[in-house]
């Protein structure tokens, strides 16, 4: 038997069929990307509903990985490959460490486990119940969040609590919404299955899912390591101005250089504020209708 790069065919969460990058070897296919032009490779697992991880690989015989226990296995390393072209297409950045580091995601973890994480080496992601969630790879939303968080651990590494955590939440809702560019929502894809319209975060309206928009309704509070998902939406409303006023390509570019150069560890909302300006000054001058239309984002949420 030989080895080979391989082309599959999957069925993902919300029953789309899509091309799969595959790797053959004795006799079975594997969700296993050599394509990119990483020293890594995109690698997609399963925990088969226990709670060890990395798991076993996802295998198939045929290459056409069509069965409904590995669709969300299928998005998982779909997903991952588009989140990987955006950085590398977008930022030439080449995997979330820029030295092409394996993206391994894990997929089945746990049973009806309704949410998904970045454990510091990989993502991994529960099935949902059915009720609150379906699988949660179904959605680029979340994949993105999750693969932003490994980008801002090996950068700005913005602290895990209180405003640089809230502030962490919101780059990787912020990037979520340069990748996809289809509306504000986060995880409207795979959030409560038998309710449409609805999604867990807006970043047009975050009052819309019981998250502040303004500095003046920061919550304070022990719980979620400080809120970091509930007062994200302040930050989360000034990327929404700053995408609406200077449009999605001049607000990313903006938003990656603040995270690459000037955010650090410690950052609050203010620093963010002027890490966004000093971005725009650098690609676009101050006084720039760019720089400007980042001024006023974060005017109007409070955040000076
Ligand atoms: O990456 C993150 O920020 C979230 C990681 C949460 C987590 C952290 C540590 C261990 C386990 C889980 C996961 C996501 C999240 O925002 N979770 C929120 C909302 C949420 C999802 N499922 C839940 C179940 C119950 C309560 C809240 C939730 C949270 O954990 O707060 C991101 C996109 C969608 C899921
Ligand atoms: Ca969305
Ligand atoms: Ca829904
Ligand atoms: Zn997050």
């Amino acid at each position: 038997s030989y080895n080979a790069v391989t082309e599959g065919t999957g069925v993902g969460v919300l029953g789309d069929t899509k091309k799969l990058n595959t790797y053959y070897s004795s006799g079975t296919y594997y969700l296993y990307d050599t394509t990119k032009a990483m020293t890594g490779v995109i690698e997609t697992r399963t925990a088969k509903n226990l709670s060890s991880l990395p798991g076993s690989y996802s295998v198939d015989p045929d290459d056409n990985f069509n069965a409904t226990n590995q669709r969300a296995d299928v998005d998982a390393h779909y997903y991952a490959g588009v989140v990987y072209d955006y950085y590398k297409n977008t930022f030439n950045r080449n995997s979330f460490d820029n030295k092409g580091a394996t993206i391994t995601s894990t997929v089945h973890y746990g049973r009806n486990y309704n949410n998904a994480f970045w454990n510091g080496s990989q993502m991994v992601y529960g099935d949902g119940d059915g009720t609150t969630f379906t699988s949660l790879s179904g959605s680029l939303d979340v994949v993105g969040h999750e693969i932003t968080h490994a980008v801002t651990e090996r950068t700005a590494g913005l602290e895990y609590q209180g405003q640089s955590g809230a502030l962490n939440e919101s780059i990787s809702d912020t990037f979520a919404m340069f990748m996809d560019q289809k509306n504000f929502l986060i995880g409207e894809d795979v959030y409560t299955p038998k309710i449409a319209g609805d999604a867990l975060r807006s970043l047009s309206n975050p009052t819309q899912y019981g998250q502040p928009e303004n500095m003046s309704g920061y919550v304070n509070t022990t719980s979620d390591n400080g809120g970091v998902h509930t007062n994200s939406g302040i930050p989360n409303k000034a990327a929404y101005n700053t995408i609406q006023s200077i449009g999605y390509d001049a607000a990313q570019k903006i938003y990656y250089r603040a995270l690459t150069v000037y955010l650090s560890p410690k950052s609050n909302f203010s620093a963010a504020r002027a890490a966004m300006l000093a971005s725009a000054a650098d690609l676009y001058g101050t006084g720039s209708t760019q720089y400007n239309g980042v001024a006023s984002a974060w005017t109007k949420v409070g955040v000076n």
